[in-house]
């Protein structure tokens, strides 16, 4: 800001003083600076964002929607708050925290730029009500957009990771859940769902939050199984449900469009339900009998057989499966699996994993 009443200019020897800044026009140039700064921090976030939608998504939809809010921003920033800018005088150039300095992934860059955009926006939001009848609420307007585009692209990326996912471990009460599972993480695995019938609920909570935090530091997914609740308690990326358990309806409006719905399948009816109903997957199964699911009888392979010919979501074949059986069940069609003990049990489960994936990526994945 410039110093009030310091201006003076010399005329024939005669000292007039310059009539100093009013402090109306002080602030003026406060905001303005404040406008300017902030325009160009929320252009920048959404250009990095857009970067990753355009090039690391090939998502031309999301892309667009991050260059048009950006020239929306760009047609506030009037040649005014440029001409405030005053990078040399600006006390925070220097100003950096050490988070900002290292990145674990690109989730991690994602979540800090629209973390910056959406600050950025609040702020001119505010200050621009001081400057403009319609400034606050433009950017009230857009900062939503900025929620509605983080939240379709974490569903996006799910989705992505989702079709991408070959191999599903699903969890057994184990003195060696979080180390088993992240052997098979270092294996490849990129689907966990945490599955304990009979735990208490506090016991459940703190396993699926150290669950949930393990498989995101590996880029891997979290499902929950059975309880929506929890999934919303500890910000899974989905839920699983059985026949008996939530209507897909009812738990897709507790946890939005953007997480995953599972639903267990073992015949062609409830397949076609649970398309219907709007699954994300479906189980496909029990292929053999297991003692993991004592009472419930064999599918076969020809559920296989059929929903590789019918099911245009992903499926993954359940129950029973291990590695010497794995290619009886890919030649039945399948081209994702899920499994208990054979990796739960196993003394190596980075290999066993590494192994399951080796089979299934030999075949190229339709849904
Ligand atoms: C991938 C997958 N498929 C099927 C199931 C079984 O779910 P459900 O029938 O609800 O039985 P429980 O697992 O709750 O005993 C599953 N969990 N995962
Ligand atoms: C939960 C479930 N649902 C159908 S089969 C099954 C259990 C599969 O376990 P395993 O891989 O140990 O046979
Ligand atoms: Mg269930």
């Amino acid at each position: 800001m410039k110093e009030a009443g310091c201006d003076d200019e010399s005329t024939n020897g005669v000292v007039v003083m310059v009539e100093p800044y009013s402090q109306t026009e002080q602030i003026q140039h406060v905001i303005y600076r404040i406008l300017d700064a902030n325009l160009d921090r929320a252009r920048e976030g959404l250009r990095i964002i857009e970067e990753w939608c355009r090039f690391g998504l090939n998502n031309a939809q999301l892309a667009l929607e991050c260059k048009h809010l950006r020239q929306e921003i760009a047609n506030w920033h009037t040649p005014q708050m440029r001409a405030a800018r005053d990078t040399l005088g600006d006390a925070g150039t220097e100003l950096s925290h050490p988070q900002e300095e290292q990145r674990a992934n690109i989730k991690s860059l994602l979540q800090a730029n629209f973390g910056r955009v959406q600050e950025a926006m609040r702020v001119l939001e505010e200050y621009g009500k001081l400057t403009h009848p319609n400034m606050g609420k433009a950017f009230k307007q857009m900062r939503y957009r900025v929620y509605t585009l983080e939240s379709t692209l974490l569903g996006y990326q799910r989705h992505q990771l989702l079709l991408r996912s070959r191999l599903y471990l699903v969890t057994s009460q184990s003195e060696n859940l979080l180390s088993t599972v992240e052997a098979a993480l270092k294996g490849g695995l990129t689907l966990l769902q945490y599955r304990d019938k009979t735990a208490d609920d506090t016991v459940r909570l703190e396993q699926a939050m150290k669950l949930r935090q393990l498989c995101h530091s590996y880029g891997a997914l979290f499902i929950m199984n059975d309880r929506v609740d929890l999934a919303l308690a500890v910000d899974a990326d989905g839920v699983h449900l059985g026949q008996q358990d939530m209507p897909i309806a009812i738990a897709r409006q507790l946890l939005g469009p953007q997480r995953l719905i599972g639903r267990s399948t073992t015949n062609s009816k409830e397949m076609q339900g649970a398309i219907a109903d709007g699954a994300d997957y479906i189980g496909v199964g029990p292929v053999y009998e297991t003692p993991t699911k004592v009472g419930k009888a064999a599918t076969g392979v020809e559920y296989v057989s059929y929903a590789a010919k019918n099911c245009p979501i992903p499926w993954f074949a359940i129950g029973g499966i291990d590695p010497n059986n794995i290619n009886e069940v890919i030649d039945a069609g399948a081209q994702r699996v899920a499994v208990v003990r054979s990796l739960m049990e196993a003394e190596q489960p980075t290999l066993v994993t590494q192994y399951f994936l080796s089979q299934l990526y030999r075949v190229k994945a339709n849904a």
